[in-house]
């Protein structure tokens, strides 16, 4: 009856949902979540496996979301909530979905977002040992060819309940527009090389794959544009680290290592940060380490109460240090001061700022390359008279570019007004322009 009546499509159609149901009962699954966050904590595994499955997304899924990152050459393809796709590896279907589910905490409403693995049981062993990590290792080559870099800060409050609010990194900074002495450019891109190419050498002697950088120098002399090259040349992401609003040791353990691997973490003024922390309400510091307390229980003693202050900062890195050291991504730690006489020892040792690089004043060298990058000048017949009069004049890079921008349609007034305001201030102080790269002896 069936073969006469049931046409032959529904006949398939039976069948297929006859094998699988049947398969279903016989061989059962497992499921692997993968959560975004984690404790509070951003997930990488999470990241990974966004990145790994963009492509798939596009050529399988059946209701798709489109992002474009400005600094990426491609598409990023994502998952509607619910959808289901497969993927094929060594013979056995993988199955992935996208979940979002709305979660309350305290009065706020935020998305919990996960991807859900699902394979047959027997396929336990090959998805652990070979399936996984070909998913990271896919993921990470995927990043790293269209990677948009991501500033992460932690200045204000994140509508999503994260501890660090991201937006697209686009510096447009690079070592070709930095105008710093060439011979410091090289230096810094070499020291940047030589740690990222280092991962055995830090596994091998046990320590964080970590090195620590201090940019001190007057205002407007190019710290921040420093610090936007070195991510541009590195493909890296920038956490930058807003002290005065952290108010206990607890939090600033938690945004440390939630960073993720392959970052540059920046505390920008720090003599600035720490002394105003120091001043802070310390009622306000302490109760908002006791509400934190109640939801941490790994508080270590010792540090209860206190409020943030330069020790307790060197004190929270040394512990950071040993949990980075385990989980063996590579960072990078910025600090920048305009006082670094200001900053306390237990911060400049070696270790905790490998590298001391001064940014000067404006120097003929840097000068040419400001000229270069603003108004296309190579050569002007007044380029001789302005180096003699920055060899007098402490002028820094800012302003020269402010210059340089006032009139960036004429070169000829550009360097005229450029050389009178340098004549206007001759007679002042007259130290000479200075920059340099300290190393402090570390990891050599
Ligand atoms: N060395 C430099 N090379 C290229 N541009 C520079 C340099 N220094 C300053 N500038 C220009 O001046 C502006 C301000 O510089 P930047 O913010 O990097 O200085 P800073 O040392 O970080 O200052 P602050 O200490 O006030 O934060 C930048 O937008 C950049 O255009």
């Amino acid at each position: 009856m069936i073969k006469n009546y049931v046409p032959l499509e529904a006949k398939k159609a039976i069948k297929r949902f006859g094998k699988r149901f049947f398969s279903f009962l016989l061989l059962p699954y497992v499921y692997i979540m993968v959560d975004e966050y984690e404790s509070g904590l951003l997930n990488e595994p999470y990241e990974s496996v966004q990145t790994y499955l963009s492509p798939k997304c596009y050529a399988l899924a059946n209701t798709l979301k489109v992002t474009k990152a400005n600094n990426s050459s491609s598409y990023t393809f994502s998952m509607d909530s619910n959808q289901k796709i497969t993927d094929h590896f060594n013979g056995a279907p993988l199955y992935w979905t996208f979940h979002t589910a709305k979660k309350n905490s305290g009065n706020r409403t935020y998305e919990d977002r996960y991807f859900e693995l699902t394979f047959c049981k027997k396929h336990r062993e090959m998805v652990s040992k070979f399936y996984i990590p070909h998913v990271m290792a896919e993921a990470s080559l995927l990043a790293m060819r269209n990677r948009a870099m991501r500033l992460y800060t932690n200045r204000a409050t994140d509508p999503g309940g994260r501890i660090w609010s991201p937006v697209l990194f686009l510096h447009p900074s690079t070592f070709d527009t930095l105008a710093i002495d060439s011979s410091m450019k090289t230096r810094i891109k070499n020291d940047l090389m030589r740690f990222v190419n280092r991962k055995e050498y830090y596994k091998t002697v046990g320590r964080a794959w970590k090195r620590g950088y201090l940019l001190y120098g007057p205002p407007g002399t190019g710290k921040t544009s420093l610090i936007a090259a070195i991510a541009n040349y590195l493909n890296f992401d920038i956490y930058d680290l807003e002290l005065r609003s952290v108010m206990s040791n607890t939090k600033l353990r938690k945004l440390l290592t939630s960073t993720s691997s392959k970052s540059i973490i920046v505390v920008e003024d720090i003599d600035c940060s720490l002394n105003s922390l120091n001043r802070e309400n310390k009622a306000k510091a302490k109760a908002e380490e006791e509400e934190e307390e109640e939801e941490d229980e790994e508080e270590i003693e010792g540090e209860r109460g206190d409020n943030m202050s330069l020790v307790s900062l060197s004190g929270v890195l040394n512990f950071v240090d040993g949990l980075w050291s385990s989980c063996g991504g590579e960072r990078l730690m910025i600090f920048t001061t305009n006082h670094k006489e200001r900053l306390d020892p237990a911060l400049l040792r070696p270790g905790r700022m490998d590298l001391h690089i001064h940014l000067s004043y404006c120097g003929f060298e840097a000068f040419k390359v400001l000229a270069k990058n603003y108004v296309r000048l190579e050569d002007h017949p007044l380029m001789e008279k302005v180096g003699k009069a920055l060899r007098d004049v402490e002028v820094t890079p800012a302003e020269v570019a402010e210059w340089f921008m006032g009139c960036k349609e004429d070169p000829d007034l550009a360097m005229e007004t450029l050389l009178n305001e340098l004549l206007k201030r001759q007679g002042g102080d007259t130290e000479g322009p200075q920059v340099g790269v300290e190393e402090n002896a570390a990891m050599d």
